[in-house]
């Protein structure tokens, strides 16, 4: 065990192997090819230009592509997804890697991770990706109105902001996903519980899962639209 990083020394191609295998996700070497690119090509342009702040290869199977991954459960029945906010492509992208069927929106307002998130959809040849260079507001959001069977982020909004940007582009009888750290704002998750109504959620609920290698856990947040 490398005490620095928690993980084995395995090599990045065997660690997201083991993971996915660990989450119940059956995936083709083709699929493993396009993570391994996915995972060089970050690394590559994050040399040039700041995407995310992980620097091994390990680190990115860990902590972005397996921490996306775990929440497929919640994901698999949905026909289309938006992911507001994803970065460099988290969890929206990776999820779309081990789940062919979605149809992804991926909106991120800062032009270089567009960018980036453009280049890679293009070079691992994914159909059905659109990219919207976007910072999104709740009254663009009602604009667009519900366009997405389900709406997901990770790490960018507080739960009662996420509501309010998700809600308003969500289908009935879609779901919103907010995936949280091991801990909940008990502030944020009672003003959340709150406004439920005001947008059309039944009352939000709180998953809680387990992340693969490590043993850690998160939480999931998850409103199902009326
Ligand atoms: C901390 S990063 C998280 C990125 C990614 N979701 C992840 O987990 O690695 C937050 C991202 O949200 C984006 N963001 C912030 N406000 C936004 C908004 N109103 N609409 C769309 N994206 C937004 C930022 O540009 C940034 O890339």
């Amino acid at each position: 065990m490398n005490r620095k990083t928690g993980y084995t020394t395995a090599a990045p191609q065997d660690l997201l192997i083991v993971g996915l295998e660990a989450l119940g996700l059956s995936t083709s070497p083709e699929t493993i090819r396009q993570f391994l690119v996915y995972c060089d090509e970050l690394l590559r342009w994050n040399a040039r230009v700041n995407l995310t702040g992980l620097k091994t290869a390990s680190d990115v199977v860990v902590k972005h592509f397996l921490d996306s991954l775990a929440v497929w459960p919640w994901v698999r029945d949905l026909t289309s997804l938006a992911d507001i906010g994803t970065g460099a492509g988290f969890p929206g992208l990776a999820l779309k890697l081990a789940l062919p069927h979605l149809h992804l929106t991926l909106l991120e307002p800062t032009g270089k991770k567009s960018t980036f998130l453009r280049y890679l959809t293009i070079h691992l040849n994914l159909a059905n990706v659109e990219v919207r260079q976007v910072y999104l507001t709740p009254s663009l959001a009602r604009q667009w109105g519900p366009q997405f069977h389900g709406v997901i982020t990770r790490a960018a909004f507080s739960l009662p902001r996420f509501l309010a940007l998700a809600a308003p582009l969500t289908q009935s009888g879609g779901r919103l996903l907010s995936l949280k750290g091991p801990q909940l704002d008990e502030e944020q998750w009672h003003e959340a519980m709150a406004l439920t109504s005001q947008y059309n959620c039944r009352e939000p609920r709180q998953q809680r899962y387990v992340l693969p290698l490590g043993q850690e856990s998160r939480l999931l947040v998850i409103w199902d639209k009326i």
